[in-house]
């Protein structure tokens, strides 16, 4: 079963220990759900496991994924920008973004791989395909970056605060893609203020009061600990 496993990991931004000491591992088919006050270190987190940031020390790697590969390549990362080019037609982002990342497969990881006119529909853009980027309002952006996932599988989502700037149904329906990712043997590390209903869910509290100190994380009980 691939395993993601974060060992000892100590990150540092302009200087400052924002979290030191973190361990945690991750199966296949399961989320962990990073929740924490601003500042706690939830978007450095997602950001070092996307290899965005270099670690002051630990380690970070997929047991089970291809060993040819980084971690960083079996992840997409959904972070708060969103890494859509504006002057692109919509569909030609997507076309963009399938030619440039390549898919990633790790063992029992079954994605259902869609063309960009497919999950554009599916996301309700399917209107905007030859509109720039740039006439998209917020929350149709966020849309076409969450469509890059499924335009070029990879098992591991790093997804920073998903629910932003989604209306109610767009919510609801990233939740059950959500859901689908992992029972298709996926595994999704997220960000969040809310509460998502995600299952079968790990939780991760980073206290940012205590940041630097080993014993600034709480990893394991239930969501309903940290509310
Ligand atoms: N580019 C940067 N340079 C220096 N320090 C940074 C940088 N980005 C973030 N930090 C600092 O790192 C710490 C953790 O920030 P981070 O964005 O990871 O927190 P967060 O838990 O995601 O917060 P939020 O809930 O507000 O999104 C904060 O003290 C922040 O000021």
């Amino acid at each position: 079963m691939p395993t993601l496993i974060v060992d000892d990991l100590t990150v540092d931004r302009g200087g400052r220990r924002v979290f030191a000491g973190l361990s945690f591992q991750l199966q296949a088919g399961h989320a962990l759900v990073i929740t924490g006050a601003n500042g706690a270190g939830k978007s450095s987190l997602l950001r070092t496991l996307a290899g965005l940031i270099s670690p002051a020390g630990g380690s970070m790697s997929l047991n089970g994924g291809d060993s040819e590969r980084s971690l960083a390549e079996h992840a997409h990362y959904f972070g708060h920008e969103s890494a859509v080019k504006r002057a692109l037609p919509v569909r030609g982002n997507l076309e963009f973004w399938r030619d440039f990342t390549s898919p990633v497969q790790t063992e029992k990881f079954t994605p259902t791989t869609m063309q960009p006119m497919e999950i554009l529909e599916l996301l309700g853009i399917g209107h905007t395909a030859d509109l720039p980027a740039a006439y998209l309002s917020a929350g149709q952006t966020r849309r076409l970056a969450l469509a890059r996932l499924f335009v070029s599988p990879r098992p591991l989502w790093l997804m920073d605060e998903p629910t932003s700037a989604l209306d109610t149904a767009s919510e609801a329906q990233l939740i059950g893609l959500m859901n689908t990712h992992l029972k298709n043997g996926g595994m999704i590390v997220t960000a969040t203020h809310t509460e998502l209903a995600l299952s079968p869910v790990e939780p991760l509290h980073l206290s940012a009061s205590i940041a630097g100190d080993e014993d600034a994380y709480e990893f394991g009980g239930t969501l309903e600990d940290y509310a």
